[in-house]
């Protein structure tokens, strides 16, 4: 996406062909910080720290991450240490697992030689694949809000809900829940963005809302616990947010509080969509309460929050006293009846298995 008149990607592959630069969103919306991967442990931080985020993007991350560690070691036990120490960065997001299966499913029978070419290959398709699955997401949700937009009167805007960021800062590009919003926005559909800031890390205050400002998209930030006042005095005419997990069911595993939008938005009759490319439907499980593991992170990521101090630093304060544990679940998940329709990139597909086994038959 363009920032200050640039494209950028939130990876790239570096002029040396072996590291990596990344966009360290941790500091944003106060700093745009670029940071050199060079190493698979390079990799496994940034990913388990969320200098990258968001489940395609760390999915195009840790393939990377197995292409840098054949440079260093293109051998069996280097591929497979490689494997699990990215694997055990984050365990939620399937992407993470579905890439790395991916880059080992090719390599393994590749005679060693052959390693390091054929896997910064495979990471750059699989980087380029995620930004085209994007833009179908983005054609079949753009479908869905042009049939909101015809039952308003001329010139009202749509208005959507979305929860944490899954914009093109969570893919290579794009976004998967933003994409629809960019493409109407660029069709002069009139739609304005409701950005819940996402506590504990605020994603949605730091990232979308970062997202839909640089991008000209009209959008109120507001906090978590607001969406459903706005959806009962009919303020949203849509939901639509972003999974990291999504089971052949249909169960919907996203960041922590997208449960409770669903409710919400079952109560008061507003369709409730989730954006996703078919690398996050995680085939092998059905049943996303019981089998989907939910990370629990540090619990000072809700005793502290970061921000911009006013004379310009960048700082952590705590909000809660020392005594007070916290615990912090970075998932929940909201069950398939809730959910309206999964737009992909083959259509939107009814939360069943049933009906991703239409749009996926070649998953029946
Ligand atoms: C397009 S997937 C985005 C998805 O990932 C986010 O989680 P995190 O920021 O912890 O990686 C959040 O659940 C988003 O919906």
């Amino acid at each position: 996406m363009n920032v200050g008149g640039k494209h950028f990607r939130t990876i790239w592959l570096n002029e040396d062909g072996r590291s990596v630069d990344i966009i360290d969103q941790r500091w944003l919306p106060h700093e745009f910080r670029v940071v050199t991967l060079s190493t698979v442990e390079d990799v496994a931080v940034a990913i388990r720290d969320m200098w990258v985020r968001g489940a395609p993007l760390i999915g195009v991350t840790a393939a990377y991450g197995m292409a840098i560690q054949m440079q260093a070691d293109a051998s069996d036990a280097a591929l497979d240490a490689a494997w699990e120490k990215l694997h055990e960065t984050r365990p939620t997001a399937i992407n993470l697992r579905w890439a790395l299966d991916e880059m080992r499913k090719l390599l393994k029978p590749l005679p060693v030689s052959e390693r390091i070419a054929a896997a910064y290959k495979r990471a750059a398709e699989i980087a380029d694949e995620d930004v085209e699955l994007n833009r179908s997401i983005g054609g079949n949700g753009l479908a869905i809000i042009k049939e909101i937009a015809a039952r308003k009167k001329p010139g009202e805007r749509v208005n959507i809900l979305t929860h944490c960021n899954a914009g093109w800062l969570a893919t290579v590009d794009y976004g998967t829940a933003t994409a629809p919003i960019y493409l109407a926005a660029e069709a002069g559909i009139p739609i304005h963005v409701y950005v819940d800031e996402t506590r504990p890390r605020n994603q949605g205050a730091q990232l979308t809302a970062w997202e839909m400002a640089g991008h000209g998209v009209p959008h109120t930030l507001i906090v978590d616990n607001a969406g459903g006042h706005l959806m009962q005095h009919g303020e949203v005419d849509m939901v639509i947010v972003g999974t990291d997990r999504t089971t052949a069911n249909g169960d919907v595993c996203n960041k922590i509080g997208t449960y409770l939008k669903a409710l919400a938005a079952k109560d008061n009759d507003i369709p409730f969509y989730v954006a996703l490319p078919s690398p996050t439907i995680d085939w092998t499980v059905s049943d996303g309460l019981t089998e989907i593991p939910i990370e629990e992170r540090s619990g000072e990521e809700v005793s502290y929050v970061q921000g911009k101090t006013e004379t310009g630093e960048i700082a952590r304060v705590r909000v809660s006293p020392e005594a007070s544990p916290a615990g912090n679940p970075a998932f929940d998940v909201t069950p398939a009846r809730l959910v309206t329709g999964l737009i992909t990139e083959r259509g939107v597909a009814k939360a069943s298995r049933d009906g991703l086994a239409a749009l996926f038959p070649e998953r029946k």
